[in-house]
């Protein structure tokens, strides 16, 4: 036999470049040769779509498909660290495409700048054989799920939120549930929070979308060990995780069942709920006459000094308030007796009767309005259309948004 003579499991230029994934055992040539033939589909460039497409674009997953209809914004950047400042504004799809793409040429990264809706998926889906939810609303997370379920697909999904995160790989051998088995009807929309109101540290977010590309891995190496049946929960704050084994899948579940009734994606926002999909809830609580906007509160306090109640709460009253403002969160507004609020606004000794509430954007305040008018009947509430982020844009530019 020549010298010259061998077999080669894996070209000259791979060996070199992921040698040392190719040394980890249960991964080896086998687990790489599969990464190169897999077609893994992201939804969301956020949070957790950032880690989980440059961990897999960097281990050499052979097409990497990214959905996001959004721009990155400056408040994007704290955790979505793929992106650049000078790319506020881009297409988040194609941004973290443009940044995979630079980290491995090798790569085939599929573009899919579009928002993922009932009308979509299966034909976009179709097309890949394991699924990262890396988005942030329920709406989106049912039919990322039921669309899995109808092509057959395993779902590895995570979510991030303040100190904690977890993850789950859904829809993955026989026995394992899907999302619909375990949360078959959706939370009150009123009781979801999201980043965007409750706000995440960037490695809460870089951890969990780390570990959902570690699952991918481990799905393309056929690792036994994947977090199919089983849910990680990670709490920052204290340094600690834990997993907890999951219920079977539901023979009775809508979609995975033995008899399904959903056999085509469905109206998932009709399903979740009226604002389950918008991040920004609009209500329209009270009557334009309880109400002024940020123009007529303006020249209020051109006339005189208001009586100013900002619901929010102390961590986003921190960030920034009018000079005037007397924080009372609207859990105080709940909790507090008349007396009590009477004398955190000051009004004892006053001869006002007019106090104005504001809040982030307009949804709390009413909130607080309706609370405040039966504690305190002689006083006129009324809230401030639009909150501060209305301040910001019409009034004064200088004013943080966040
Ligand atoms: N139906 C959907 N189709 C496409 N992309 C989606 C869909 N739902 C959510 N996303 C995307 O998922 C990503 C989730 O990212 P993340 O949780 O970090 O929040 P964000 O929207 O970037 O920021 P913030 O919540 O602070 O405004 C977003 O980029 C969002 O546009
Ligand atoms: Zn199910």
């Amino acid at each position: 036999m020549n010298d010259d003579q061998w077999v080669a499991g894996i070209s000259k230029k791979d060996a070199g470049r992921y040698s040392r994934q190719l040394l980890v055992d249960d991964f080896g040539v086998s687990g790489q040769k599969n990464l190169k033939n897999l077609n893994v589909l992201i939804v969301g460039a956020g949070g957790l779509g950032c880690p989980v497409a440059t961990y897999l674009g960097a281990a050499g997953i052979g097409t990497i498909g990214i959905v996001d209809y959004d721009h990155i914004s400056l408040d994007n950047l704290h955790r979505q660290v793929a992106y650049k400042e000078d790319q506020v504004g881009k297409s988040k799809a194609q941004a973290l495409a443009d940044n995979i793409k630079l980290q491995n040429s090798d790569l085939n990264v599929q573009v899919h700048n579009t928002s993922l809706d009932s009308s979509n998926a299966m034909q976009l889906f179709k097309n890949y054989e394991i699924v990262c939810d890396c988005t942030d609303n329920v709406a989106t997370r049912y039919l990322i799920n039921d669309v899995c379920v109808l092509l057959n697909i395993p779902l590895v999904s995570g979510s991030a939120l303040r100190w904690d995160g977890q993850l789950s790989v859904y829809h993955y051998g026989s026995d394992c549930p899907c999302y619909r088995c375990l949360f078959p009807s959706p939370p009150d929309p009123n009781s979801v929070t999201n980043c965007n109101e409750g706000g995440v540290l960037g490695p809460i977010v870089g951890v969990i979308g780390s570990m959902q590309a570690l699952e991918v891995m481990k799905i393309a190496a056929k690792v036994r060990t994947t977090l199919a049946g089983q849910l990680l929960l990670f709490d920052g704050r204290e340094g600690k995780s834990r997993t907890i084994r999951l219920r079977k899948r539901d023979p009775k579940c809508e979609v995975c069942g033995d008899n399904p009734t959903i056999t085509a994606p469905i109206d998932y926002v009709l399903f979740c709920g009226a604002g389950a999909h918008d991040k920004i809830e609009n209500l329209k609580l009270l009557e334009l006459s309880d109400r002024v906007n940020v123009t007529e509160y303006r020249n209020k306090r051109r006339e005189q000094k208001p009586v100013l109640l900002d619901t929010r709460p102390s961590l986003e009253f921190e960030i920034a308030h009018l000079p005037e403002a007397i924080n009372v969160t609207l859990k105080e507004c709940r909790s507090l007796s008349a007396e009590d609020i009477s004398n955190r606004l000051g009004l004892q000794n006053t001869e006002h009767s007019d106090v104005f509430v504001i809040c982030h954007r307009g949804n709390d305040s009413q909130r607080a309005v309706l609370l405040l008018r039966e504690k305190l009947v002689d006083i006129k509430f009324r809230d401030i259309i639009g909150g501060y982020e209305q301040w910001a844009l019409k009034i004064n530019d200088m004013f943080p948004l966040y």
